[in-house]
């Protein structure tokens, strides 16, 4: 499309109708069959829109005004909703969240992969659809990002700020007081420090200028016994300022059995650090997935939603079809969490991971559940797969969001597993590693698990055979 017939113009309003959702949660419109993605629209939607981004083959809107409202529109619960970048769905009933991320994952499987025939079943929904994440990350900053009815509050400080990012914006923080995705004892803790911090002088970190102290707050809290660690991230190595915030969390909150003091003084913006300290406790909570309890430390990986991961594992496990004559390899296998509930159905497990401190998680979970049919190969796949001599039944895959390396896809289909079981939580990325086994794989099962309401983000699990 040539510069002059673009049907839309950077910054100016346009009446759109909205036909359906996108990955990424954005309605989609078009005009003469250019295509718009329009920020918390959804499916139904008649509405106005202002163009912020304009690209050859797409633009991005966002809503001025509901003209005719979805049928699907319901009132968000959360007061932040329409700022927040932590939800995308609010707007949308639960079931009708589940209906749309199955039509991604069926849209995508056809449009990526040309799978027409493909059957997707119904989404596994989460237990939970509120207050179901295990671990929450705020920032703190210096620069607060008011909502409107705050704008003309002179008390409120602009200069403090514990929440959420706004998105499109990268030094200005949303202040949350309740964030509906984690539970009420998680969200008291976040105000207790939120007050302590201003009553206490205890400065904010600015993402702008890179001076101040306090940087990330990261709450985790177990499903299994109700445990809490607190992680305050600093961007000064200065432990003892923060013994006595963390003396008056442990008294007033009896379920937090860990307080822990990570120091990141880079400039990158995570909440890692290269340097912990134990400020209240001992340094780990503990939760349990399935028949296994887990010891997990600020830094671990743990799947954020603890219930619906036990289903995703189960599901993964009855797609692998094992007997006690199969040896399973667990590509991407992290902290070997999916490697364990493997190992109980199989003669042995093969984990392949990169990350050294993922690789060793997972020796220590195997020894402590007295796993011994699981052992773990550090390195990159690329590298260490054509060092294993040991063939596989079944392969298990649970890449990152960029899926897998093609040559990985290639070297799986030389290997020639009888199963494939695909554990995806992009299905772009899925649906176009699907298409390179499509001539040696049948695509037999497509179950789509909600890890994420109240997202767009929906995790596949596929189970393939080799033709
Ligand atoms: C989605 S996580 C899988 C987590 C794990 N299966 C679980 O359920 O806990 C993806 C994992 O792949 C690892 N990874 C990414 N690229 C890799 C590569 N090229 N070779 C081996 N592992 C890799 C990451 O370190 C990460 O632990």
């Amino acid at each position: 499309m040539s510069q002059n017939v673009y049907p839309v113009k950077k910054g100016n309003e346009y009446e759109l109708k909205i036909e359906r959702l996108a990955f990424g949660g954005q309605g989609v419109a078009r005009i003469d069959n250019y295509v718009i993605f329009v920020k918390r629209a959804l499916p139904g939607d008649h509405v106005k829109a202002r163009i912020v981004k304009r690209k050859k083959d797409f633009a991005e809107a966002f809503v001025t005004e509901i003209l005719q409202p979805s049928p699907y529109r319901i009132d968000p619960p959360c007061k932040y909703f329409s700022w927040c970048g932590g939800c995308t769905w609010q707007n949308m009933k639960y079931e009708d969240q589940l209906y749309f991320k199955r039509e991604i994952v069926r849209d995508t499987l056809t449009r990526i992969g040309g799978f027409n025939e493909v059957e997707v079943h119904a989404v596994l929904p989460s237990p939970e659809y509120f207050a179901y994440r295990n671990k929450m990350e705020f920032s703190f900053s210096d620069r607060r990002w008011l909502l409107p009815e705050e704008l003309n509050q002179a008390h409120i400080s602009k200069e403090f700020a514990l929440g959420l990012h706004v998105p499109g914006t990268f030094d200005k923080i949303l202040h949350i007081e309740t964030c509906l995705l984690q539970s009420e004892t998680a969200n008291q803790i976040l105000n207790f420090i939120s007050d302590y911090a201003r009553k206490n002088n205890l400065q904010p970190y600015g993402i702008r200028s890179h001076q101040g102290y306090l940087r990330f707050l990261v709450i985790r809290e177990s499903a299994f016994n109700g445990e809490l660690m607190v992680n305050l991230v600093t961007g000064l190595d200065e432990p003892e300022r923060l013994k006595p915030l963390a003396s008056a969390l442990s008294k007033t909150f009896p379920q937090v059995v860990s307080v822990v003091n990570n120091v990141n003084t880079r400039l990158a913006q995570i909440a890692q650090g290269e340097k912990e300290h134990l400020l209240y406790g001992r340094s780990y909570i503990q939760d349990r997935i399935g028949p296994f309890i887990f010891k997990i430390s600020a830094n671990s990986f743990f799947q954020t939603n603890t219930r619906q991961a036990e289903k995703l594992y189960e599901k993964a496990i009855e797609f692998a079809g094992l007997d006690s004559n199969s040896v399973v390899w667990d590509l991407y296998s992290g902290t070997g969490t999916i490697s364990l509930f493997l190992a109980r159905h199989s003669k042995k497990v093969i984990g392949f991971e990169t990350a050294v401190s993922a690789v060793q998680d997972a020796r220590q979970n195997a020894s402590e559940h007295g796993v011994q049919n699981a052992e773990f190969v550090e390195g990159d796949l690329l590298k260490t797969m054509p060092t294993v001599g040991e063939r596989p039944d079944v392969v298990v895959t649970d890449p990152p969001r960029s899926g897998m390396h093609e040559k990985v896809v290639r070297m799986i289909k030389d290997i020639a597993p009888q199963t494939i079981v695909y554990i995806s939580c992009n299905p772009t990325t899925l649906a176009r590693d699907l298409k390179i086994l499509s001539d040696r794989y049948r695509i037999e099962k497509v179950q789509p698990v909600d890890m994420f309401p109240q997202t767009y983000h929906i995790e596949t699990v596929v189970q393939l055979k080799r033709r």
